[in-house]
């Protein structure tokens, strides 16, 4: 078995073990392939770490960079308590189409705001309005834009708010300090960011499995 195989293989038996079947999930997932968005959704086993992940942390706010069609939102937004909330920001007006539709399949629709439309314009007119903090911030939408995003997502920060970003180890490409493709250099500066930032407290954790080699940072705002 080539490697990849085997982690996809055992992606499938740690989700058939341990993540129960969830016919509203995978209806979910089906909805997105038959719209034609791209399957850059988190994988289950991820979906579930990010929920247990809001539940370890007690989060009653979270706010979501990159909502794609609510596969991840969905699985937040589970692990949120009666008055929970996320705030979730898409900029296609399709994708937020169908997300919408998933959110209400799930019905999470009463927790969940969805905002359409540039996520730096939409934090910036969160700004002005006034927005809470938020508990817990999941950054996973265009990745040359992650160093503006988690400035934001520290305005928007309490201490112990938990920050969460995908996509961040791109099959090894990350140490490439040469790479040409914007989104690594996205992600490197993100890295920089939060090694300069005091007020971050930050691991990255390598995943394999049916999404390939790839990861999540996660770090937890101190001051
Ligand atoms: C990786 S997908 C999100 C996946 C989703 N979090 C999940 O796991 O189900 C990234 C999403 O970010 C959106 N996006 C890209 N650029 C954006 C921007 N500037 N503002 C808001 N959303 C953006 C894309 O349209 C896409 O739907």
């Amino acid at each position: 078995m080539s490697q990849i195989n085997v982690w996809d293989k055992v992606d499938q038996y740690i989700t058939e073990r341990l993540i129960p079947h969830d016919a509203i999930l995978e209806a979910v997932l089906s909805t997105n392939q038959e719209a034609g968005l791209p399957a850059y959704d988190v994988s289950p086993s991820q979906g579930k770490l990010l929920n247990l992940l809001v539940q370890m942390q007690g989060s009653k706010r979270i706010l979501e960079v990159g909502t794609l069609g609510g596969y991840s939102t969905i699985w937040m937004a589970r692990a949120l308590p009666a008055e929970g909330k996320i705030v979730t920001l898409e900029l296609d007006p399709h994708h937020a189409q169908v997300a919408a539709a998933n959110l209400s399949l799930a019905e999470v629709q009463d927790k969940v705001e969805l905002r359409v439309g540039d996520a730096l314009e939409q934090l910036s007119q969160m700004s002005n309005e006034g927005v809470e903090p938020f508990d817990c911030i999941f950054i996973d939408a265009d990745k040359p834009n992650n160093p503006n995003y988690l400035k934001w997502a520290l305005h928007f920060s309490h201490p112990g708010t938990v920050i969460i970003g995908d996509n961040v180890i791109r099959e090894g490409e990350i140490i490439n300090k040469n790479s040409e493709d914007p989104r690594v250099q996205g992600v490197r500066a993100f890295y920089d960011l939060i090694a300069d930032e005091n007020r971050i407290t930050a691991t990255a954790i390598q995943t394999v499995g049916s999404k390939g080699y790839d990861g999540f940072v996660i770090g937890m705002v101190t001051s």
